[in-house]
């Protein structure tokens, strides 16, 4: 599990280290770190340094010292001024320095840019002269390496904003929200963090790893049994989307569970033609999973209710979403955006700006676990932590993706995962699949992969 750190709780950590370390040279230690990441994407070519005037630039700049022992170093202080000390090492190393129009006019020759415009105290946007260096870095494909984080980016936010776009970005102590939140990841490249030995304390906002979905993930045991393992009741599925249930169930079946009963509407014929070790009608279960492809459906709250009397906790998704009955502790909901929006009152907008502190909200209100569906995948516990799935491709933005998903977390949680661990674990899985299996594969398909890339984990773990 990775902590993910704000500008302010990121400053405070380094205010602290100072206060207990008194003299210790961390822009060194950062800039030793930005210069053997350098070494490490471009071994040898020209290198072009972008300093701004904040400490940042000072990390750009002492690193381009470093560089400049063994290769040209080119500096475009960016603004005329620099960290002082910094551009006082970068000078007697031998860096040469240009100015914006010497800077376009170098970069085919160069090898690597590296940008140290500005970090944590990045505001959203470039100035013209920076904005037009970014796109021409941009449309020449050159490896871009930023220095805690694309300049132009806002640390705190995942908002998309006209920035550097990296291949890779060198961080320090911890992830910022930019780098796990989409858009804004997407322009971080490869992220590297680097310990320089700043502590930041446990976080409320957490990024998942592979290998907590590896120690997670239910394994059977020589005591197990299909009803140890979980069963997870289906209630899903309209005569409109038929298709819902036999993803959801799909879903189930590929990520373990132990058995699977259905009761909802589409016929048995459909879903046992698919799956024949479906049970078909009600019973006791673990868990069960509501809402998937029940379109406006009348009946809504009349099926939760009936799920209730099952299983003692649910996946709630789609329409089952509003017709919450009260407190659901230990439940987990799964809305995307547009559905969180309207559980809120709100606009999906407000809510694609604020997902964390949306996802917390409901979290808190219904005592349920969210997981928010999206580029980024968040996990709100009613306590207030968040925890961030593995990311994934984008190609796994496909209707019926959502389906799977629901009955993946619907397995975790019958075979007695915390919502939590069940909606990270879940998510986490379904993007490996995607990223293992590059390409357009239908949410069916991708599925089918899961038995194999769980293999794989339960194997390394
Ligand atoms: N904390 C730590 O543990 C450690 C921190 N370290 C380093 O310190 C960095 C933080 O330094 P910092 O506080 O000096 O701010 P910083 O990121 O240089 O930004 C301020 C400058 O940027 C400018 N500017 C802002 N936005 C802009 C934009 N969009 N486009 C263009 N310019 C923009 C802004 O302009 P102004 O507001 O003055 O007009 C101002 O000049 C941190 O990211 C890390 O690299 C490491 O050395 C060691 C460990
Ligand atoms: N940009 C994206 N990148 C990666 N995955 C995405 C993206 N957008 C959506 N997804 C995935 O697609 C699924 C969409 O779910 P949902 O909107 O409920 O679709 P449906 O109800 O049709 O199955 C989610 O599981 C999410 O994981």
């Amino acid at each position: 599990m990775r902590a993910v750190v704000t500008a302010a709780g990121m400053r405070a950590a380094e205010q602290r280290f100072f206060d207990a370390n008194p003299g210790v040279d961390l822009m060194g230690r950062a800039a030793r770190a930005v210069a053997r990441v350098a070494a490490e994407v471009n071994t040898a070519g020209q290198v072009l340094v972008v300093a701004g005037r904040g400490n940042n630039g000072g990390d750009g700049l002492f690193a381009a010292a470093i560089l400049a022992a063994h290769r040209r170093v080119l500096v475009w202080p960016a603004f005329g001024r620099t960290h002082d000390a910094g551009q006082a090492a970068a000078r007697a190393a031998g860096c040469q320095f240009v100015d914006a129009l010497g800077a376009l006019e170098a970069l085919p020759d160069c090898g690597l840019v590296i940008d140290a415009v500005a970090g944590l105290g990045s505001r959203p946007g470039l100035p013209q002269a920076l904005a037009t260096f970014a796109a021409a870095c941009d449309s020449s494909a050159i490896d871009v390496l930023s220095v805690d984080l694309p300049s132009g980016l806002d640390a705190d936010s995942g908002a998309g904003q006209p920035s550097f776009r990296a291949t890779r970005t060198v961080t320090f102590a911890a992830l910022k929200p930019c780098h796990v939140a989409q858009p804004a990841a997407g322009r971080c490249g490869r992220v590297h963090v680097v310990d320089i030995g700043v502590e930041v304390a446990a976080t409320q906002l957490r990024q998942a790893e592979e290998a907590d979905v590896a120690t997670w993930w239910p394994t059977p045991t020589a005591s197990s049994d299909k009803y140890a393992r979980g069963v997870v009741l289906f209630d899903t599925g309209s005569a409109r989307y038929q298709g819902a249930a036999l993803l959801g169930i799909s879903g189930a079946l590929h990520a373990g569970t132990g058995m699977v009963r259905y009761a909802g509407p589409v016929h048995s014929g459909l879903i046992l033609t698919r799956y024949p070790s479906v049970v078909m009608g009600d019973g006791r279960a673990q868990a069960a999973v509501l809402g998937s492809g029940w379109g406006e459906d009348e009946g809504a709250s009349g099926r939760v209710s009936s799920a209730r009397l099952h299983a003692p906790v649910a996946v709630v998704d789609a329409d089952a979403l509003y017709s919450l009955p009260g407190r659901i502790d230990g439940w987990l909901l799964t809305p995307h955006a547009g559905e969180l929006a309207r559980l809120l009152g709100c606009s999906r907008s407000h809510v694609e700006s604020r997902p964390v502190s949306c996802a917390r909200e409901v979290a808190r209100v219904t005592g349920a676990t969210v997981l928010l569906k999206g580029a980024t995948q968040y996990v709100a516990e009613p306590g207030g932590r968040v925890t961030i799935a593995v990311p994934g491709p984008h190609w796994s933005a496909q209707a019926g993706s959502g389906d799977v998903l629901a009955g993946i977390c619907g397995a975790l949680l019958a075979a007695g995962l915390p919502a939590w661990q069940a909606a990270v674990a879940g998510s986490s899985v379904q993007a490996m699949a995607a990223a293992r299996n590059p390409g357009p594969y239908p949410p069916d398909e991708l599925a089918r992969r899961l038995p194999e890339v769980i293999a794989g984990l339960v194997a390394a773990d």
